[in-house]
């Protein structure tokens, strides 16, 4: 195999943007012997080199090309300048099922898509009983496409890509597909393909879950490469840059001592299989329910208590919880997972853990709690509760930012 399996050379991808329709034809009429049009270069003159087994995260704020570099590679656009090379077979999870034909059924479908994938009419042979028993259809395969849902519609196409062996697989966004048992079903595959060696390609926002899965990164901004490298290095660099992108949040309502709480969420007794819910996330300051209570900076006891409910025949999941400044800034965190907490649950798969926060070292200023329920591995996410519950902080004194560290000071005549 060839040292690298994706090569990019200065690629690039510009689009021609029009004020309005009517410079189109203006356009079409001068034939390019005047513009009326704007440049926007989705992506600029970027060199990428991608070795077999590596898994590289792609990082970046909305709009900042990140998803053109992926269909690029995926030869779903053409590039506007630049060469890019794949060594390899790739499987793409980006726009599930897009290329099916609505009267076509299934089985016509894999025949279809495996065929443009690259799969000999042998090979298709060999995966078509697997690749239909995978998405879980059962006799709908015989059936036009068009008949089917659109969590069908996702797993067959997810179950297509899967199973062709890829070599590289390029995910967009999410790394789980369809919801319930398949959505488990689909990230376990996605594990097993990284933990085979196979190369992936991941755009996500979410940076703890490039941290988890991925040994390198690269970050794009307005279609340029800001940094690409370890992974941790990488995503702390995008990190910074995006704190100092945010507007500084208002720290001025002292006044205001009491905690405000959104009800707790409830759902249902029973897991669906392969999946696990939350039942109910409960904040309370100092043994009171967070609607009542004074939170004061350095004293007041924090408690969440997360209970759920799982598919017994599902390993135990985990529980993450995340305190975050108003403009959704995760000041800390604190997971099971991370702590080596084993979680218990009853033979009907429920579990209630609870995080308690002694002499909470917030500094004064208004925080939210959000609680998440994920795989025993901690990356899948199950569940979450966004914003369950807002508390403000009380503080004495002038001390300003987000936390009281333990610390000392040490005289010169000590030292
Ligand atoms: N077909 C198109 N025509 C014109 N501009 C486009 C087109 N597709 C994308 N763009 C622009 O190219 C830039 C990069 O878009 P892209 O979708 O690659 O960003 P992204 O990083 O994936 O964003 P997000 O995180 O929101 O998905 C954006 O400014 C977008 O508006």
């Amino acid at each position: 195999m060839s040292a690298h399996v994706i090569r990019a050379t200065e690629l690039g991808k510009c689009y021609h943007l029009y004020a309005q329709p009517r410079d189109r034809l203006k356009q079409f009429f001068w034939r390019g012997k005047r513009n009326f049009f704007r440049e926007l270069w989705a992506l600029q003159k970027l060199d990428l080199l991608v070795a077999p087994g590596e898994v590289v995260g792609i990082v970046g704020r909305n709009g900042s090309g990140k998803s053109t570099l992926l269909q690029l590679i995926c030869g779903t656009l053409t590039p506007t300048c630049g060469e890019i090379t794949i060594n390899g077979r790739l499987a793409a999870l980006l726009e599930l099922g897009a290329g099916f034909n609505p009267d076509f059924t299934g089985r016509e479908n894999i025949w279809m898509n495996a065929t443009i994938i690259g799969l000999t009419q042998q090979e298709i042979g060999e995966r078509i009983e697997s690749m239909i028993s995978f998405s879980g259809i059962g006799d709908f395969i015989d059936q036009p496409v068009k008949t089917y849902s659109s969590g069908m519609y996702v797993r067959l196409a997810f179950s297509i890509a899967i199973n062709t062996a890829p070599d590289i697989l390029v995910i967009d966004e999410a790394l789980s597909v369809g919801d319930g048992s398949f959505a488990r079903k689909s990230f376990e595959r996605i594990m097993q393909l990284r933990d085979m060696g196979k190369t992936i390609l991941f755009c996500s926002h979410s940076l703890f879950q490039v941290e988890s899965l991925c040994n390198r990164a690269i970050w794009l901004d307005r279609g340029k490469l800001m940094a690409e490298g370890e992974v941790k290095s990488v995503v702390t660099a995008y990190q910074s840059f995006l704190d100092k992108e945010y507007t500084k949040e208002d720290v001025t309502g002292v006044s205001e001592l009491s905690a405000e709480n959104k009800p707790t969420m409830s759902t249902s007794d029973n897991a669906m299989s392969g999946h696990a819910h939350l039942k109910s996330v409960e904040v309370t300051v100092d043994g009171e329910c967070c609607s009542h209570a004074i939170v004061s900076s350095g004293q007041s006891t924090l408690s969440v208590s997360v209970s759920f409910v799982s598919d017994p025949d599902i390993p135990c999941p985990t529980v993450g919880v995340t305190l975050h400044s108003m403009d959704g800034r995760v000041l800390t965190s604190a997971g099971t997972f991370d702590d080596k907490i084993v979680l218990s649950r009853t033979a009907n798969g429920s579990g209630l853990v609870s995080l308690v926060i002694n002499k909470l070292p917030l500094l004064k200023g208004k925080y939210m709690i959000s609680a998440f329920l994920l795989c025993e591995r901690g990356i899948h996410l199950y569940d979450s509760a966004l914003s369950i519950a807002t508390i403000r902080v009380q503080q004495r004194g002038r001390l300003q930012g987000y936390f009281a560290l333990a610390h000392q000071w040490i005289l010169n005549d000590e030292i």
